[in-house]
C-alpha cells in the first residue's frame, strides 16, 4: 500500500496541519511490514524535536528509529484484535504512537507519531539525552535549546491524539472501501458495454454484413489500424466500438472524436492537448484525447476532414506513438489504437492532393465497407424487427408495421442510412401508442412524399385491363383498408368519410376479411 496516495485526502491534510499545529509532530506511516518507506529513501521530513533530527539523519540512529515503530507494528500485526492505537517508548526515551490500518480487514500498516515526551525533562533526563545523542552522531546544534524545544505531551493530549489516529485510519479504510466500490462498478459497466456492443448486436444478414463480420473477428484481437468506410449512419461507430469492446483493450478507453467537429486549432488542442499560455483562453496544461486513449482505442470520425498540418501529426503518432502538445517543447507517448473512418474516398483525396498518401496507406491497413442500407435491402426486415424491438416500450400493445407501412419503408432509398431508419422506427411507435399495427399513415411525411409522390395512392398500380367488377373490388377493398388503419378501426368516422352506412361498411370488412378478429374488436369505434 502506498500512503502518498492518501496524503491529499482532505482528512488526512487537515489532521497533519492539526497535528503540527498544536502538537509539533509528523504524521508518518508505516507499510505493512512495519517499513517507513520514505525514511528507507531518505525522504525525511525534519521533525521538530531536534533529537529525532539528528537521530534520523545518522545512520544508527535512522536504524534505531526504524525499529522503534517496528516494535509498535509488531504488537499490531501479532493480534488482530488492537485496532486501537498504541504507544511505545524509543530509544532516545520519547514516545511513538501509532494506530493501526486495516483495509478490507487485511492489516495494511500502521499512522504513527512520534518524538514527544510525556513530561518536561528534568536535568538528569537531559543530560542522557544529550550523551545519547552525541554517541550517535557528530552534534552541531545547541543542545540546551533543543532540550528545551522537546515537544511534550500529557496523558489528556495523548488521547486526544490517539482519537485523531484512529479516526484518520477509518478514513483511508472508508476511502478504499469506496474506491473499490467504484472499481466494481467500473467493471460491471465495462461488462454492460461489451455487452452492447457485442457483434450479435450489430444486424445484418446480407452478403456484404457476413464479409464485414468476418474482417471484424479478424482484426478485433489485433492491434492494427483500421479504416471504416462508409456513408453517415451505415453503423461506423457501432463496428468500431465491437471492435475495441471485442478486443484485448476492451477494459482501457474508447474514445471518440469527429475531425469535421472544430476548427483546425480547437481540433489538434483536443487531440494533443495544450500547455498553459499556448493559446489566449489556455488557462491551465490540458490534457489530449490521445492521452486519454492511452491504453485503449481511439475512434477518428470523417479523418478525411484533418487538415494537411493536422494530418502530419496523426501520421506521426501512428508511426511512432508521440506527439507534442500545441506549446509544448517535450514529445508525450502513447499506446493508442487508431479506428479511422471516413465517408469520402480518401483515395479520390490523395489524388487530388488533399490527403497525404504516407498517411492513407499507413490508416488503410484494414478496410472495412459498410454498405449503404439502400444497398443492403435484404437486411431491412431484420433491421425493422430489431429497432421495434430495441424500443418497444413495456407492455406497448403494438405488435409491428402493417403491410402498407413496411411496403413504404421497403421503397425509401434511406439516405440517412439505419440511423434514419431507427429514428423512424423509434418515433412510429411513440406515435403509433397502443395500437396493435402501426398504419402507414403515421410514417413521416419526409419519407411518404418520396414513395408516393404528392400523396397519392399506395396501391397497387390503378388497373386499366381486365374484369371492371374485378379491379372495382380491388380499389374498394384497399380504400377500407387503408381507411380502417387511418382511423384507427373506427368503422362509424370510416364509413361516414366514405359514404356508405356503417353497417354496410361492416359487410364489406368482414367479405374482405379486414376485420381485426375479437381482441381488436373491443377497441373498435
Ligand atoms: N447493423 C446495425 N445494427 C443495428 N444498429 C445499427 C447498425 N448499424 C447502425 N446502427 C445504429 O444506427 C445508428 C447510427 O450508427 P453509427 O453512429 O454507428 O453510424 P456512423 O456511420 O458512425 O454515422 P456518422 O458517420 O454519421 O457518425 C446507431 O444508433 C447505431 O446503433
Amino acid at each position: 500500500m502506498d500512503f502518498e496516495k492518501y496524503q491529499n485526502l482532505h482528512t488526512i491534510i487537515m489532521l497533519k496541519e492539526v497535528i503540527r499545529k498544536w502538537w509539533q509532530a509528523e504524521l508518518a506511516f508505516a507499510d505493512k511490514h512495519g517499513v517507513v518507506q520514505e525514511w528507507q529513501r531518505g525522504d525525511i521530513v525534519p521533525p521538530p524535536n531536534d533529537f529525532c533530527r539528528l537521530s534520523l539523519l545518522s545512520k544508527e540512529g535512522g536504524r534505531r528509529c526504524g525499529q522503534s515503530v517496528r516494535v509498535l507494528h509488531e504488537k499490531f500485526k501479532g493480534s488482530k484484535r488492537v485496532r486501537r492505537a498504541l504507544t511505545h517508548e524509543c530509544h532516545l526515551n520519547f514516545t511513538v504512537i501509532g494506530a493501526p490500518l486495516y483495509v478490507d480487514n487485511e492489516y495494511e500498516g500502521l499512522l504513527f507519531i512520534q518524538g514527544f515526551a510525556r513530561q518536561p525533562l528534568g536535568e538528569r533526563e537531559a543530560q542522557v539525552l544529550k550523551a545519547q545523542i552525541r554517541e550517535l552522531t557528530p552534534v552541531d546544534t545547541d543542545l540546551d535549546r533543543a532540550v528545551a524545544r522537546v515537544p511534550v505531551m500529557e496523558a489528556s493530549e495523548l488521547s486526544k491524539l490517539a482519537d485523531l489516529l484512529e479516526f484518520a485510519v477509518t478514513e483511508i479504510a472508508n476511502y478504499e472501501a469506496e474506491l473499490s466500490r467504484k472499481d466494481e462498478t467500473i467493471t460491471s459497466l465495462s461488462h454492460e458495454l461489451s455487452d452492447r456492443y457485442k457483434f450479435e448486436k450489430i444486424i445484418g444478414r446480407s452478403t456484404a454484413m457476413t464479409e464485414v463480420f468476418r474482417l471484424m473477428e479478424k482484426v478485433a484481437n489485433s492491434d492494427s489500424t483500421v479504416l471504416i468506410n462508409g456513408e453517415s449512419g451505415t453503423g461506423k461507430e457501432l463496428v468500431a466500438r465491437a471492435i475495441h469492446f471485442n478486443g484485448p483493450r476492451k477494459d482501457k478507453p474508447f474514445v471518440v472524436q469527429n475531425c469535421s467537429a472544430f476548427n483546425d486549432n480547437l481540433l489538434e488542442s483536443a487531440l494533443f492537448g495544450h500547455t498553459r499560455g499556448s493559446f489566449t483562453g489556455a488557462l491551465r496544461d490540458k490534457k489530449g484525447l490521445f492521452e486519454v486513449a492511452d491504453g485503449g482505442t481511439f475512434f477518428l470520425d470523417e479523418v478525411g476532414d484533418m487538415s494537411p498540418a493536422l494530418q502530419v501529426k496523426l501520421l506521426r503518432v501512428l508511426q511512432e506513438g508521440t506527439f507534442i502538445p500545441v506549446g509544448g517543447t517535450h514529445s508525450k507517448e502513447v499506446d493508442v489504437r487508431v479506428i479511422a473512418a471516413t465517408h469520402k474516398d480518401l483515395g479520390e483525396l490523395v489524388k487530388k492532393g488533399q490527403f497525404r498518401e504516407d498517411l492513407y496507406y499507413r490508416i488503410n491497413v484494414i478496410r472495412l465497407h459498410l454498405p449503404a442500407l439502400r444497398d443492403r435491402r435484404e437486411d431491412m426486415a431484420i433491421l425493422i424487427d430489431h429497432f421495434l424491438r430495441k424500443h418497444h416500450r413495456e407492455n406497448q400493445r403494438t405488435r409491428g408495421l402493417s403491410p402498407e407501412a413496411l411496403a413504404i419503408l421497403n421503397a425509401y432509398p434511406w439516405p440517412g442510412n439505419i440511423r434514419e431508419l431507427e429514428n423512424e422506427i423509434e418515433r412510429l411507435l411513440v406515435l403509433g401508442g397502443d395500437l396493435e399495427m402501426i398504419p402507414p399513415d403515421l410514417i413521416s411525411s419526409r419519407i411518404r412524399d418520396v414513395v408516393i409522390p404528392g400523396g397519392s395512392s399506395l396501391m397497387a398500380p390503378v388497373r386499366t385491363t381486365g374484369k371492371l367488377n374485378e379491379a372495382v373490388e380491388a380499389l374498394e377493398r384497399e380504400m377500407i383498408q387503408r381507411g380502417l388503419a387511418r382511423t384507427q378501426y373506427n368503422k362509424s368516422r370510416l364509413a361516414r368519410e366514405l359514404g356508405i352506412s356503417r353497417s354496410n361498411l361492416i359487410l364489406k370488412i368482414a367479405k374482405y376479411g379486414l376485420d381485426r378478429g375479437p381482441e381488436g374488436a373491443e377497441a373498435e369505434d
